[in-house]
């Protein structure tokens, strides 16, 4: 069965409706994916870091990640998230396994821009074995994404980075879930939806600020991940998870995103 990569964003996480998780079963039921969950955080991270009165920055979309900060963010990720998503997916009767990045050193990682950013990784490798060995046991893996760096570091990466790391090591689809309907811009006092994007749309978007913060990221890692025949990924509204089938069945929803633009499309 063709695996894919879903990513939910923490911009999402608490507002998803019960049958979000009974699609996802359902679509590993029907044989028509096999879903590798990969999840974010942010929103809750913040909340955790106001409460302790931690103080955190951003940089592109990237939270600069003392170690304070590091042990905020797996606590919030690789605990009380993860265990809440695999909890989702039992109250569906799926059968979730959570594991972090860290387990098994599934990702592996070094620090990003020289370490500039703090404890801040980028993806060096993907031990796919562990995903494929829950996947063959009839499994739904919940990754939390917080890596292992060189021997007992851990690092801090976007969930977005670490979602399109694993689509790019098992060669298949990446499903960004957001809380927007995708990648919009305003246009004559119009908010419009970009239903299809190419890599130079979206560093010209970047560079002109109609991308920032969290997209940025979003953008960059659906890019990275379209190696090894996988032609797009998508950026889609997790709140209504009807757009997942329309996606799946060709329709026009959220914001499709390819290295270069095809004949159809243009
Ligand atoms: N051009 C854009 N279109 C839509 N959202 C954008 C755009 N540029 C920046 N954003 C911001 O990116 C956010 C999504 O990124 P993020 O908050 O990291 O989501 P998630 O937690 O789902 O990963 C949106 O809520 C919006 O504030
Ligand atoms: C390095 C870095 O920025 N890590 C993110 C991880 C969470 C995340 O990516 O959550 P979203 O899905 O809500 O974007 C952070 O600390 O916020």
């Amino acid at each position: 069965m063709k695996k894919a990569v879903f990513k939910i964003g923490g911009s999402i996480l608490q507002e998803l409706p019960k049958s979000f998780y009974q699609l996802l079963i359902d679509l590993k039921e029907k044989g028509i994916c096999d879903p590798v969950i990969v999840h974010g955080g942010g929103p809750e991270i913040n909340q955790a870091l106001k409460q302790m009165n931690i103080e955190s920055t951003f940089v592109d979309g990237l939270r600069v990640t003392t170690e304070e900060v590091l042990e905020v963010a797996q606590m919030v990720m690789s605990g009380t998230i993860n265990k809440r998503i695999v909890g989702l997916f039992q109250g569906q009767n799926g059968k979730a396994i959570g594991l972090s990045g860290v387990d098994g050193r599934l990702l592996q990682a070094k620090p990003i821009h020289n370490g500039k950013l703090g404890l801040v990784g980028e993806i060096t490798k993907v031990e796919t074995s562990w995903i494929d060995m829950i996947l063959k046991e009839g499994g739904i893996p919940v990754i939390s994404p917080i890596a292992a760096g060189e021997g007992e570091i851990r690092l801090n990466i976007n969930g977005d980075t670490a979602a399109g790391a694993v689509a790019e090591a098992l060669g298949c689809k990446l499903i960004l879930i957001s809380n927007i309907p995708g990648v919009m811009e305003t246009i004559n006092q119009k908010e419009i939806i970009h239903h299809h994007l190419t890599k130079n749309d979206v560093e010209a978007m970047i560079a002109s600020g109609v991308i920032y913060g969290g997209m940025i990221p979003k953008v960059r890692s659906a890019l990275a991940s379209l190696k090894g025949g996988v032609e797009e990924s998508v950026i889609l509204n997790g709140l209504e998870p009807d757009n997942i089938l329309k996606y799946l069945d060709g329709e026009k929803v959220g914001t499709i995103l390819r290295e270069k633009e095809i004949a159809e499309h243009v």
